[in-house]
C-alpha cells in the first residue's frame, strides 16, 4: 500500500510556488531580485479576502510592454505564478507599437483604426478586408485585477442586505450601510496606486467610463472596459485598452480570445469583415434571445444600438424563436430518456440553427457535448466526428494551453481508444 505520493515534486498541488523565490509581498526584504519584473514594492492588505490572513496586493511593471506598464491587483501566489507570462509579451514587441497615447488611431500595417461612431463613443472599423478566423489584434493588459476587489451586493427574500465575496459566502451588512459604498472606499487607495505605477496613464484614463463621479476612476474603467477571465484559477477582470474600444453587438463579427500563457487578448474575426465596417465583439454569452439581452447589458449602462437590436420586430421575433428553439433541444438532447434516432434528428436540427444564428464561437462548446452525448449512446465514431470538430473550433477561439482545449484532448484520446479497441475486437 502506497501512502505517499510516488513523485510530489511533479504533482500540480506542489507547484504552487510558496518558497518560489518569486514571491514576495509587502513585508518582503527585497524584491529587487532579478527575475521579478516588478518596479514598486508591493502595497498589501487582509482586507479583501474572509480568509484570515490572506493578502491582496497591487503588483506593479512599469516598463511592461514598452513602458505602458501594467499593474496586478491580486495575491502574491497568482502574482509568482504571472512572472512568466509577463517576460513572455517581449516576444510580442512587433505588435506593440500601436501603443500610443492617442485617442484616435490608424497605422498603416494594421487592419483597423480606432474612429468615433456615431452614439457609441469610439469604435474599431476594419481599414482592409479581414478574412474569418484571421487575428485583428492583440492586445497586453493595463490591469488585471480579481474580483475581489469588486465586491458585489444582493438581497435575500427579505430585502436584507448580503455582500456576496469571491468565495460565495454571504454577510450581512450593517442597517443603513452600503457595502458598495465601504468596497469602494476600501478599494480606492488600491486602485489610486495601480494606476499611478502605471507607465502610461493616458491609455487607461482615455477609456470610456459609465459611472462618472462615483468611484476611483480606474474602478469605473474597469468596470465599463475590462474581460471577465480566469488567471491562476481566480476569477478576475482584465483590462486591454486597445480591444476595450471594441463596442458591443449581439451578432458580433469578432471574438475576444485570452491565452494565459502570455496574457495576451486578442480579437479574432468570427467571419469575413469589409474595410469601413464596424468590428465588434459581444459583452454577453452568445445566443440570448433580446430580453435576457436586454436584462444582461442593463450591468453595462448602456442602451444596445447594434444591428439585431434595433433590427425590424419582426426579424428579431424569428432570431428570438430560433435561439429559444436552440435552448430547448440543447437540454432535450441531454435527457437520458432520449433515443438514439431522436438525438441523431436533433443534432441536426440544432446545428442548421445554430448555422442561421451564427454562432460558430459556440460550436466548440456544442461540439464537445456532442461527442459526449454521442459516446454515452454507444457511436464512438460520431463521438470522434464532433470532439475533433469541437477541438478545431476550440484552439481557434479559446486558449490552446487552456483547461477547455486540454479536456478535449484529452476526451478525444479516450474516444480513439475505444476505437482502436473494437477494431482490433472485430478485425
Ligand atoms: C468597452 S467600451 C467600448 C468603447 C467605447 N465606445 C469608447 O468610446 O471607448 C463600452 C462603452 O461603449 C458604448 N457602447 C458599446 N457598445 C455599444 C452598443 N452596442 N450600443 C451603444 N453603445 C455602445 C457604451 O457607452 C459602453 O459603456
Amino acid at each position: 500500500l502506497q501512502t505517499t505520493c510516488p513523485n510530489p515534486l511533479l504533482s500540480p498541488l506542489y507547484a504552487a510556488p510558496k518558497q518560489s523565490p518569486l514571491l514576495v509581498d509587502d513585508e518582503s526584504d527585497s524584491f529587487d531580485i532579478p527575475n521579478l519584473p516588478w518596479t514598486h514594492q508591493p502595497l498589501c492588505s487582509t482586507s479583501f479576502s474572509d480568509i484570515p490572513g490572506e493578502k491582496f496586493c497591487v503588483f506593479s511593471s512599469a516598463s511592461y510592454n514598452l513602458g505602458a506598464g501594467v499593474s496586478f491587483l491580486t495575491t502574491p501566489e497568482t502574482a509568482a505564478g504571472l512572472v512568466v507570462a509577463i517576460d513572455r509579451a517581449a516576444d510580442h514587441w512587433l505588435e506593440r507599437r500601436h501603443f500610443k497615447p492617442q485617442e484616435e488611431f490608424q497605422h498603416p500595417d494594421l487592419p483597423y483604426a480606432i474612429i468615433s461612431i456615431p452614439g457609441k463613443g469610439k469604435g474599431v472599423i476594419a481599414t482592409r478586408k479581414i478574412s474569418r478566423f484571421e487575428t485583428i489584434m492583440r492586445a497586453f493588459p493595463a490591469v488585471i485585477a480579481d474580483n475581489a476587489f469588486f465586491p458585489r451586493e444582493e438581497e435575500d427574500e427579505a430585502g436584507v442586505k448580503f455582500k456576496v465575496t469571491e468565495g460565495g459566502t454571504r454577510k450581512a451588512t450593517p442597517a443603513g450601510e452600503s457595502v458598495r459604498a465601504r468596497g469602494f472606499v476600501k478599494g480606492r487607495k488600491y486602485y489610486q496606486r495601480a494606476l499611478e505605477q502605471m507607465g502610461d496613464r493616458q491609455r487607461v484614463l482615455n477609456l470610456a467610463r459609465s459611472r462618472k463621479g462615483e468611484m476611483h476612476v480606474l474602478e469605473d474603467v474597469i468596470r465599463t472596459n475590462a474581460f471577465g477571465m480566469t488567471v491562476n484559477g481566480r476569477d478576475c477582470k482584465g483590462l486591454y485598452p486597445e480591444i476595450a474600444r471594441m463596442n458591443h453587438a449581439c451578432d458580433p463579427n469578432a471574438f475576444p480570445r485570452f491565452t494565459s500563457n502570455d496574457l495576451v487578448m486578442s480579437a479574432v474575426a468570427t467571419r469575413d469583415i469589409m474595410p469601413g465596417e464596424e468590428i465588434t465583439i459581444s459583452y454577453i454569452p452568445l445566443g440570448m434571445p433580446t430580453s435576457y439581452r436586454a436584462k444582461s447589458l442593463g450591468n453595462w449602462h448602456f442602451n444596445c444600438t447594434c444591428a439585431l437590436c434595433t433590427a425590424p420586430a419582426e426579424a428579431r421575433e424569428a432570431s428570438d424563436s430560433r435561439r429559444e428553439r436552440l435552448m430547448e433541444l440543447f437540454y432535450a438532447m441531454q435527457d437520458s430518456e432520449t433515443q438514439y434516432d431522436a438525438l441523431v434528428d436533433w443534432t441536426r436540427e440544432f446545428i442548421e440553427l445554430a448555422q442561421v444564428e451564427r454562432l460558430i464561437t459556440k460550436i466548440g462548446e456544442y461540439y464537445q457535448v456532442f461527442m459526449k452525448l454521442y459516446y454515452d449512446k454507444g457511436d464512438p465514431e460520431s463521438a470522434k466526428k464532433y470532439g475533433e470538430a469541437a477541438l478545431y473550433f476550440a484552439e481557434i477561439f479559446s486558449d490552446t494551453e487552456g483547461g477547455f482545449c486540454t479536456s478535449l484532448r484529452e476526451d478525444l484520446q479516450v474516444v480513439e481508444k475505444v476505437l482502436a479497441e473494437s477494431k482490433a475486437k472485430s478485425g
